[in-house]
């Protein structure tokens, strides 16, 4: 019978069906952070639980960590707490941690990929929405809650109810400085927040196999914006490209037979889709939100709507701007480059060649906060962070940072930001705070005009 890539993946890891809409299914990894875990260890410790298999757990802190590390102890009470917790649960249990000094700490959904951790083929859990990420290797992944990461730990299964499939294909040919951020952007635009509710999305079409690997981890990490909890690219010779020599990769003979098994995970040509959706990429243009959703999008024409509906009359109230104003009329106070959807090191290099020794604008505070250890270090390797410093960037260490205001980088109430990160909640980086998602080359373009500018000839 011909399948579907989600299809052979969850197939793989079926352990039993319980019912038509429970599936126990089995996991390959486990991905951990300090925000969602405390609950879940706390749980194995009542019923007396260990870890089944400690190994196919690695444990990372990110979201509170700060991006100034001063080498002394962190200052905020609740985030030391937080890490320390961290810690100490994986050292009672035996689950590798990396620790917040080593060069491979960074967000989760940056690291996992780094070192060779995240494969095709695999499942792939994490209390995480944006764990979706590591769709991007064709290994079915998806967020999960606090306690479930407790039943993982302790049983290396978890019930789910199997998704339907959506094919979202793009045709086409990508314009210079549009990224993957803009088509994820596009998509959610189009299918709105709630576009995938219920289905596993693969894309699929030449723009995506063009796409980098961090380009495809952009993309599935916003998978879950459009209500997607799963997005997907079949794995292919970028993807194999990437994996080769990493720290946790196959080596020698499991190398073989691990291509062997990942080439064959693809659609089937006769598989059928639930849903199907097509975009030419032709017409997109580098994106940017105006509104409190990831699906309030600017118009093409670089206006705001005119407000005719609730729901964009309160958006644009609490963005604080006028319906029918353009584009430049952005003015922003902060930028921020960094993130799991956009802090990897192509991030930084298109931001930081979008500078051209021009310098941050008059007012504008600049970040750039590397996604991993490891990104911060190549970045460095290559020169990016003078690139960024001498034009009046901050850099920083890694972690969730701006992202979210779970750490010291928190925006002040009122002010803007260009960011790279993929909520635009109200209060998602500070209370009152107002944020526009964008791409790097758009988000650092913002930061030395001083507001949103629509890049027409990028470099
Ligand atoms: C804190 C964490 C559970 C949360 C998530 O689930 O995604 C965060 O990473 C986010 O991006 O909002
Ligand atoms: S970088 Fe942002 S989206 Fe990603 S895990 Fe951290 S808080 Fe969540």
């Amino acid at each position: 019978m011909s399948k579907t890539l989600y299809e052979k993946l969850w197939d793989s890891h079926v352990v039993c069906d319980i019912s038509t809409d429970a599936t126990l299914l089995y996991i390959d990894r486990h991905y951990l952070h300090e925000v969602s875990t405390p609950q879940s260890f706390e749980a194995l410790k009542t019923d007396e639980l260990n870890v089944r298999r400690p190994k196919t757990n690695i444990a990372v802190a990110d979201h509170s960590v700060p991006t100034i590390r001063n080498g002394r102890p962190i200052a905020d009470p609740q985030a030391a707490a937080q890490i320390a917790l961290l810690e100490s649960n994986c050292e009672h249990f035996s689950i590798p941690y990396i620790p917040l000094d080593s060069d491979e700490q960074g967000i989760v959904h940056v690291i996992g990929p780094e070192l060779g951790l995240s494969l095709p083929g695999m499942t792939i859990v994490c209390g995480d929405s944006h764990t979706s990420t590591h769709g991007a290797f064709g290994a079915l992944a998806f967020g999960i809650g606090a306690s479930e990461c407790g039943t993982v730990m302790a049983t290396q299964c978890l019930l789910q109810k199997k998704s339907k499939t959506m094919r979202v294909h793009f045709t086409g040919q990508l314009q210079n400085g549009v990224s993957a951020k803009d088509l994820a952007l596009t998509l959610i635009k189009k299918i709105g927040t709630a576009g995938a509710v219920g289905y596993a999305i693969e894309f699929t079409g030449q723009p995506i196999t063009n796409l980098s690997m961090e380009g495809r981890m952009t993309l599935c990490n916003m998978a879950i914006e459009a209500g997607s909890r799963t997005g997907l690219v079949a794995p292919d010779d970028i993807t194999f490209e990437y994996i080769k020599g990493r720290q946790n990769a196959p080596k020698e003979i499991d190398w073989k037979h691990a291509l062997k098994l990942w080439k064959s995970l693809k659609t089937d040509t006769e598989a059928h889709y639930d849903k199907e959706i097509q975009l030419s990429v032709d017409e997109i243009i580098p994106q940017v939100t105006y509104g409190t959703r990831p699906d309030q999008g600017l118009p093409d024409d670089g206006h705001l709507p005119s407000g005719n509906t609730n729901e964009i009359r309160d958006a644009l109230s609490y963005m604080g701007l006028e319906p029918n104003a353009a584009f430049s009329d952005f003015k922003i106070d902060y930028a921020f480059i960094g993130s799991c959807t956009n802090g990897r090191i192509e991030d930084l290099r298109a931001a930081a060649s979008q500078i051209q020794n021009r310098h941050v604008a008059e007012g504008v505070i600049a970040l750039v906060v590397p996604g991993s250890g490891l990104v911060k270090k190549q970045a460095e390797k290559e020169g990016l962070d003078k690139v960024f410093i001498d034009a009046g960037f901050e850099w920083r260490s890694p972690g969730c940072s701006l992202c979210v205001a779970m750490n010291n980088d928190r925006l002040p109430p009122g002010s803007r930001c260009a960011s790279t990160s993929n909520r635009n909640f109200e209060g998602r980086q500070g209370a009152m705070s107002r944020t526009h998602l964008l791409s790097p080359i758009m988000a650092a373009e913002a930061a030395i005009a001083g507001h949103i500018v629509q890049i027409k000839n990028p470099n």
